[in-house]
């Protein structure tokens, strides 16, 4: 379980997150939506230690995720960034086999190679493209790539940063129904951030709406659906018009 109690993050005296709270029950999926520059990134940052909040707190399982708990939380987590992320210069397997092959989590270089295929296979790309590199792959085989890097591990969290940007609706779909069955099947805590509202509906069983530094909606996929928040409802339409003012 995840807990964050009361997280603030400002830049300057820009505030982004000004009071969050928020928990993620054991093997739920949690999406968090809102507004371009609203914080999604930064919390998610918070949570990975890769910034550091100016107050609140964050425990993972009951323990603060700070000091020496904070190598024992990275190496049960997993990640899918944004744009795959993936290292040029390495193999499609080792990239897949990243963490397998150094830290905490290393294993000989055959069982890690072994593993890479493995996980490659549940993402549906056969030992083929193992010795391939990244710049080879489309990006929806890149975008596979790193869901299987992500899994290497068996990691008990996964974080997803807009699994779905730059893809075509298809591949799109193929990417959150991978997202839906893996998490599920792991028994994994998953944490999303996504725009994209098709991917919300596939992946969420629990979606948070940031807005103003604030957990401004928190809730079910079907309650999204029926609440008569002002906010909640003009997101999730896409209504030019409505609460949230965007910049044109
Ligand atoms: N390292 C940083 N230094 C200064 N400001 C930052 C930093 N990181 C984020 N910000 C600011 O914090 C705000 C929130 O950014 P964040 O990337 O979390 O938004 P987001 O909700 O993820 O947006 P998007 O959906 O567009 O990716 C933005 O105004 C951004 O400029």
């Amino acid at each position: 379980m995840i807990e964050i109690e009361g997280l603030k993050k400002s830049f300057g005296k820009k505030v982004v997150l000004r009071d969050v709270n928020l928990k993620v029950a054991k093997g739920e999926s949690l999406v968090v939506i809102g507004g371009s520059g609203t914080g999604k990134s930064v919390l998610l940052k918070c949570v990975l230690g890769l910034v550091r909040p100016d107050g609140g707190k964050i425990r993972i399982d009951g323990k603060p995720v700070d000091g020496a708990e904070r190598e024992a939380f990275l190496a049960r987590f997993g990640m899918l960034f944004q744009g795959g992320a993936l290292f040029d210069s390495m193999t499609v397997w080792q990239n897949v086999g990243f963490r397998l092959l150094r830290g905490s989590t290393r294993r000989p270089k055959d069982e890690a190679r072994a593993i890479a295929l493995d996980k490659l296979r549940r993402v549906g790309l056969g030992p083929e493209v193992a010795d391939l590199y990244p710049a080879e792959l489309s990006g929806g085989m890149q975008k596979r790539v790193g869901l299987a890097r992500a899994i290497a591990t068996d990691p008990a969290v996964i974080f997803f940063d807009e699994p779905t940007t730059g893809l075509d609706p298809i591949m799109a779909g193929v990417i959150n129904d991978l997202i839906r069955s893996i998490v599920t099947e792991m028994g994994a805590t998953a944490i999303t951030i996504t725009h994209d509202m098709i991917s919300v509906r596939a992946i969420a069983d629990k979606v948070a709406m940031l807005h103003e530094g604030r957990v401004h909606w928190h809730g079910t996929v079907a309650e999204m659906d029926t609440t008569d928040d002002p906010y909640v409802d003009q997101f999730i339409h896409g209504r030019a018009k409505g609460p949230i003012t965007a910049l044109r």
